[in-house]
């Protein structure tokens, strides 16, 4: 028998979301999440699919990434799928910073290691965390291949004009700055799934495609290829997001320097943590602020306003890069589910083609649908992302290549 299980893990900056699936037919046996690592109030939710088991829940803290993957190598092994099953091909590890060189899924040696952890300074939030939970892995099944998946990996194909920032061009080759790109999965996958929804190949269209989680993204992507992409050396860059700033006059954190004596760790953090939506209205979740704004909370409206007026300039962006637009695709927490974003987003762009059939966008599912009037010359849509899915199917490639390599081609 072949090994034909992958276990995904998606590691951010204090959360844990896996998936276990079964590649034979791409089905799901479990999936679970750890919430708030590192403070008192972690919660693990399990559920093993296949089993029909029922949703389980652990409240004890969970201290860090280690504990939190050690508690979820517990949770799989109750249902018989422990990390050291002989059924396990691999394990996927989403890697949100890959830098230049890693373009493709990558098996995970120490070299490899060594420049994810290389690239720390430009993932602060997140290559930490990826790291940690591929040494765990390692630990905890030393005989299993571990592979990388890269957020970075799908923007690699931008062209120069659009990765390289305008600055002096000896200081940003020395130091490896330049626009790289994140969320590059999803980007990936939601491009696809939307040509695809458009009964069309993805060399055919044209796609502008908003990921808007937590961390929020945009990007241009013609023939299935990103041309251009929001987020850059880091994800700090671009939209407007649950806790990022996205995109800010740089002279701000000289002046806050100089002027409000903060240090540079103080602004990274202040950028990174205490921006965005929590930042504008001290909550991050839209689901908060849309309750706030229907009590007429003035703050809350606020930060909706500029949210959504950054993602408007990115569309109109996008739309002069590409220059014909195919589709504009709503995905990720916010995208997927908050109706009133992708009407705000797109309301006046009539004229560009595009609009939002009310009824159509409000409806509430968990299917790729199209939310623009039947007549529009440009389809919106909402499709939901799938990393972990994307992630097994490219580590499970990658491995049973491996393996059909040192076994010889098959006859
Ligand atoms: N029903 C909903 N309505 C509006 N926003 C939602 C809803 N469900 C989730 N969200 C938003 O989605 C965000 C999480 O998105 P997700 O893609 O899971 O993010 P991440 O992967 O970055 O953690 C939440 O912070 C929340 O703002
Ligand atoms: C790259 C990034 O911002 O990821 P996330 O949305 O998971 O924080
Ligand atoms: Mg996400």
């Amino acid at each position: 028998m072949t090994a034909s299980r992958v276990l995904v893990l998606n590691s951010g900056s204090s959360s844990l979301k896996y998936q276990l699936l079964d590649m034979t037919d791409g089905s799901r046996l479990a999936l679970g999440l750890v919430e708030r690592i590192g403070e008192e109030t972690s919660r693990l939710t399990h559920t093993p699919l296949a089993t029909g088991g029922g949703e389980r829940e652990r409240t004890d803290p969970v201290a860090d990434h280690e504990a939190a993957l050690k508690a979820v190598s517990e949770e799989l092994d109750a249902d018989g799928y422990g990390l050291d099953s002989p059924e396990l091909a691999a394990i996927g590890h989403r890697v949100v910073h890959g830098g230049k060189r890693f373009t493709e899924p990558t098996v995970i040696d120490d070299a490899v290691l060594a420049e994810i952890r290389r690239l720390v300074p430009v993932a602060p939030l997140h290559n930490p965390a990826n790291i940690t939970g591929i040494t765990t892995a390692q630990a905890l099944n030393p005989g299993v291949p571990q592979v990388a998946v890269f957020d970075t990996s799908f923007h690699t194909s931008m062209p120069e004009h659009a990765s390289r920032y305008a600055i002096d061009v000896e200081t940003a080759d020395a130091h490896r700055i330049r626009r790289y790109g994140f969320h590059g999965t999803s980007h990936a996958y939601v491009s696809r799934q939307t040509a695809a929804l458009l009964g069309k190949a993805p060399s055919d269209v044209n796609v502008i495609v908003l990921h808007l989680g937590n961390g929020a993204s945009a990007s241009a992507v013609r023939g299935g290829r990103c041309v251009d992409t929001s987020m850059g050396l880091t994800p700090l860059e671009g939209l407007v997001m649950g806790t990022r700033s996205g995109d800010i006059d740089p002279a701000v954190v000289f002046h806050l320097g100089r002027v409000a004596g903060m240090s540079v760790d103080e602004v990274d953090e202040l950028l990174n943590k205490r921006s965005g939506l929590v930042g504008l209205c001290g909550d991050n979740d839209m689901r908060e602020i849309r309750r706030r704004i229907e009590e007429g909370d003035e703050a809350a409206r606020l930060a909706f306003d500029i949210y959504v007026h950054r993602l408007k300039k990115y569309i109109g962006a996008y739309y002069a890069v590409l220059g014909r637009v195919d589709a504009v695709v709503f995905t990720a927490g916010v995208g997927e589910n908050a109706a009133p974003v992708r009407e705000a987003a797109l309301a006046g762009l009539e004229e560009l083609g595009l609009a939002v059939d009310s009824d159509l966008n409000a409806v509430r599912s968990g299917e790729a649908r199209l939310i623009s009037p039947q007549e529009a010359r440009v389809a919106v849509a909402v499709v939901p992302t799938d990393e972990e899915l994307e992630i097994a199917q490219q580590t499970y490639a990658l491995v049973s290549a491996g393996r059909a390599g040192r076994e010889g081609p098959a006859a």
